[in-house]
């Protein structure tokens, strides 16, 4: 794959972004974040990393020391999954690996988070019904859509409104996700509430239909969020947790923009995080997608929505702020993000074909273009076969 011609490549070494930060527990020496990005490559059955690539993908991503790197989502139990080729962090077989990992990491003096995710109603209904799993999600067979309404019934499974009690279970799968990252050596973890996934599924009206204390109004639908918060809080404490949100997204059928009411739902977890954040609990990030990206689905400039920003974000929330979306093409928007205090970018899908990308950005070079189509998909290629910068030059990259 050659170089990005579309974008002129800026050197952003004299600004924020190669400037130290505290993070949680952690000091990072450069405000660039590898974002979670799945890659569908973690063996089935077991849904354990890959032993021959992963160690070797994320080992390339950290090498510039004191980089934050956010681990691809990783289910805490197998009822929260439902993607037979995603990692878990559930069974010894899958710590056994993390394991190995963060210890690369670390012995590169960069810092790992796994994000802990649970699919909800965007699992995949026929892996669930194959494992004797249910089909959750906040309310009862509000689908997706109509073809994903035929899939799950083609499957013999029905979308399952989630009881009290489930949501309780689900609580402590979170924590105990939690405590296994940690013992494998984690810095932190960031909880998924974003991209139309469980929690968000609970946020967003669209999918909550429920009228009992986790549904029917904004401080309703964001309970579990904050339940889940509070319960990881006090299991690993708040320096070692972060949060993601994606106020504008729409995958997984999410609101997004249709609904101006939805915005204030974010507005409202804010709130109670910084008021909690006031009371001596403060999170070591919020990790917000940006709305130039309304679903990470589509192509690069695709899908953006114009008709609103995140900056209310600042307004509410005073801790650490991580941006992400397409941004490595964008480099006059980061350097107007960087003008907010506390505030590092995540860079996802140049950071896939740019194992240096943080060298990179320091001095304005080129980006490797990437391959789409190997994002989710098993093979080594399109992987761990990006060529650093220098590499590149070698191989002819970049003559015209
Ligand atoms: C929409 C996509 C491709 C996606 C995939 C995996 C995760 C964890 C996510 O947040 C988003």
């Amino acid at each position: 794959m050659p170089f990005n011609t579309e974008s002129k490549p800026v050197a952003l070494k004299d600004t924020d972004l190669f400037k130290p930060l505290k993070v949680g527990n952690t000091t990072v020496l450069n405000r660039v974040v590898l974002p979670p990005l799945t890659r569908m490559r973690a063996h089935y059955p077991g849904n354990v990393p890959n032993r021959d690539w992963t160690l070797e993908y994320y080992d390339q991503r950290s090498k510039r020391p004191g980089t934050m790197l956010i681990t691809e989502g990783v289910f805490p139990s197998a009822k929260a999954g439902g993607y037979d080729n995603a990692p878990g962090i559930w069974t010894e077989e899958q710590m056994v690996e993390w394991k190995k990992i963060f210890d690369k990491i670390h012995e590169n003096e960069s810092f790992v988070w796994p994000q802990l995710w649970v699919l909800g109603r965007e699992a995949d209904p026929l892996s669930l019904a194959r494992d004797g799993l249910r089909y959750d999600s906040a309310s009862d067979n509000v689908w997706r859509t109509k073809e994903a309404e035929e899939e799950a019934k083609k499957a013999g499974i029905e979308q399952h409104g989630i009881t009290k009690d489930e949501i309780k279970q689900y609580i402590k799968d979170y924590v105990q996700g939690a405590r296994n990252s940690i013992k494998c050596g984690a810095d932190g973890i960031e909880i998924h509430a974003a991209n139309g996934y469980l929690l968000n599924q609970f946020l967003d009206p669209v999918s909550n239909k429920r009228t009992d204390e986790y549904g029917g109004s904004i401080k309703n639908r964001a309970c579990f969020t904050l339940e889940v918060v509070d319960a990881l809080v006090d299991a690993i404490g708040e320096d070692k947790v972060g949060i993601r949100l994606a106020p504008y997204n729409t995958n997984g059928d999410m609101s997004g923009s249709w609904d101006p009411t939805v915005f204030a739902h974010y507005a409202y977890v804010l709130g109670k995080l910084e008021k909690r954040a006031q009371a001596g609990k403060r999170l070591a990030f919020v990790h917000i997608f940006e709305p130039r990206v309304s679903n990470p689905w589509d192509n690069e400039g695709d899908g953006a929505y114009n008709g609103g920003t995140t900056d209310y974000v600042y307004s509410i929330w005073k801790g650490v702020v991580i941006r992400t979306g397409n941004l490595a093409i964008h480099p006059e928007i980061a350097k107007e993000f960087l003008k907010q205090p506390n505030t590092l970018l995540g860079y996802g899908r140049y950071f896939i074909s740019n194992p240096d990308l943080v060298d990179r950005l320091e001095k304005g070079l080129p980006l490797n273009l990437y391959d789409r189509p190997r994002f989710y998909a098993m093979p080594d290629k399109g992987y761990i076969d990006y060529p650093t910068y220098d590499e590149a030059i070698k191989m002819g990259w970049g003559e015209k």
